[in-house]
């Protein structure tokens, strides 16, 4: 059986896109089980308040812990009876997102995503939910947005085209650039399809020579060349696994 994904959110239409595409073809051949959650469904205020002001004082506001509380408790009472979720809580304080966390993630079967909005969830509902489950706090990169739910996009994506079988044999992910293996962690190179010409621009011969090893080797160069300049910090870690594949095979 699939993966089982709850969201939790005060903006469910954010997360439609999950309905569509990749992820969408997943969900309707049963490899992905996705379920939405307005958190607002657990306030018991006329307003359906979910955030209050921060103790402490300071800008923003953060979101009240009682609603999230409620809303994990239903999530979990929902799920598979024997089984706990992971619980992912995008936040720009967490553990980076890499492809290593997302080839984790995907090896679960169970996914509980906690966007938040404002300036973050009650701390106390992390804490008493990692009493219970295990919890990931992670960050999609260094830059800040306005709340969580992007992210879970992003995540879903990433974990989803993981899973066996949800990705067409159209795409492949066996030599992604982040994937650990031969031409891992350098950037992909550039890609060329027909004409051979367009607007002047001929397609570097040697992709039409039919000599594969030439062109494995002037893919490996410009690979190289393109993360050099556009990701030094990755050459170093390729230049040790590189090493280290030699020392393998000595
Ligand atoms: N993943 C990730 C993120 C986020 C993120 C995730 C969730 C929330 C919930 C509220 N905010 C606004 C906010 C801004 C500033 C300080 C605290 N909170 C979020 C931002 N920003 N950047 C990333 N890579």
């Amino acid at each position: 059986h699939g993966m089982r994904i709850d969201v939790v959110t005060i903006f469910p239409e954010y997360l439609e896109p999950l309905n569509v595409s990749l992820v969408g073809k997943a969900r309707a051949r049963g490899q992905l089980d996705v379920h939405l959650h307005d958190l607002r469904s657990w306030t018991h205020d006329v307003h359906r308040t979910v955030d209050d002001t921060p103790y402490g004082g300071g800008p923003g506001m953060v979101m009240k812990p009682e609603p999230w509380g409620e809303a994990l408790d239903a999530v979990r009472a929902a799920g598979p009876a024997d089984q706990v979720p992971t619980l992912v809580v995008p936040t720009p304080s967490g553990v980076p997102f890499t492809q290593e966390l997302a080839q984790e993630l995907a090896a679960r079967p169970w996914l509980a995503f906690a966007p938040a909005r404002y300036e973050g969830i009650d701390r106390r509902v992390i804490e008493e939910a990692a009493t219970r489950m295990p919890v990931v706090e992670a960050s999609i990169g260094d830059y800040v947005l306005a709340g969580g739910e992007v992210a879970v996009l992003v995540m879903v994506e990433a974990i989803a085209r993981l899973l066996p079988g949800v990705l067409g044999n159209a795409e492949s992910h066996r030599d992604d650039s982040f994937a650990p293996g031969a031409m891992a962690d350098l950037l992909e190179g550039p890609v060329y399809t027909k004409p051979a010409e367009w607007r002047g621009r001929a397609v570097p011969e040697v992709l039409l020579s039919g000599n594969h090893g030439r062109i494995a080797r002037w893919r490996r160069e410009q690979a190289f060349t393109r993360t050099l300049a556009n990701r030094p910090d990755l050459v170093a870690r390729w230049r040790l696994s590189a090493f280290d594949k030699k020392e393998r095979e000595a």
